[in-house]
């Protein structure tokens, strides 16, 4: 690959930061973080944000297809140049934004594999979308900023444990893959990266519906998280009294005075489950 500091200069162009341009410049990096997808020649690999290639070129020679969607038109003609000189032909790639992709459309009747280095302030959205169409996405292999990864993988209980923990960890299991130092990107970064493995799948019993409603409490749990859960989830977005929420509760089983860093994911779904008996019976 070539260095991107070097391709941009030759082309006049530069990293945005708005795009969160941090490209990868260590090549033996990128080919570790392939490495350790462990993909192959069956697998057709969704890449989000492939930038100038660092990460597309060693993961097109290991994998079927890869399907790149990048939001900036300006570093398109780079990435094809770079991939022709590669003599690589099992790139397609989509000029648009990740966020308005429909990425079950993409995969048709196909399961896909996703990888991105991510531009850090989208990685939580991101995440999130690939939790609602996880029937489409097998695994996927994202880099994050360090400190979000840490907030990720923390378990209940723990104080980085967060609303997009809980939602996560009801999704996927999670692994970290490696942690990366900011001399491996062009422009440096100021923060370390971790790439973190997920893989996901559905919960027995789940419907969407129960999906929807348990990421809504679980969101209203986490609002006023120095609140106990009782105070958190009353009155708030979901529309239930302090009463219906006391019922809830003690229906699962739960203490009113915990707060919601404290419930695991079983408990999260006994809580939604008993929320929407408590509030049908009302209704
Ligand atoms: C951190 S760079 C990583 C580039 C490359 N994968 C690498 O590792 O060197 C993030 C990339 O995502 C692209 N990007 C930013 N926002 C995007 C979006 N909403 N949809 C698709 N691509 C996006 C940027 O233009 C950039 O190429």
């Amino acid at each position: 690959m070539t260095h991107p500091g070097e391709l941009l200069k030759k082309n006049s162009l530069y990293a945005g930061k708005e795009l969160g341009q941090n490209f990868l410049s260590n090549p033996a990096t990128a080919q570790m973080i392939v490495d350790r997808t462990g993909v192959d020649k069956e697998m057709i690999v969704l890449e989000i944000g492939p930038g100038l290639g660092a990460i597309t070129l060693p993961l097109a020679r290991a994998c079927k297809q890869v399907v790149a969607v990048e939001k900036d038109r300006r570093i398109i003609p780079l990435l094809e140049e770079e991939l022709a000189n590669e003599g690589i032909r099992n790139v397609t790639i989509i000029n648009q934004d990740i966020l308005k992709t429909d990425i079950r459309e993409l995969a048709g009747t196909k399961k896909l594999v996703v990888i991105g280095n991510l531009p850090y302030n989208i990685s939580s959205q991101i995440l999130f979308q690939l939790i609602t169409i996880r029937q489409v996405v097998t695994r996927a292999f994202l880099m994050f900023q360090k400190e979000l990864a840490e907030r990720l993988l923390s378990p209940a209980g723990n104080r980085n444990y967060s609303r997009l923990a809980a939602v996560v960890q009801y999704a996927s299991k999670i692994e970290r893959v490696a942690d990366i130092r900011p001399n491996n990107f062009f422009p440096r970064p100021d923060v370390n990266s971790t790439v973190l493995r997920f893989d996901f799948f559905e919960t027995k019993g789940m419907g969407k519906e129960d999906e929807i409603l348990l990421f809504s409490v679980i969101k209203a749990a986490f609002s006023k998280r120095r609140k106990t859960l009782h105070n958190a989830m009353a009155d708030g977005e979901l529309g239930l009294t302090k009463e219906i929420v006391g019922i809830a509760l003690e229906n699962a089983g739960i203490d009113p005075s915990r707060r919601a860093e404290t419930l695991n994911v079983q408990e999260f779904i006994d809580l939604s489950k008993a929320v929407g008996k408590v509030s049908t019976n009302e209704s």
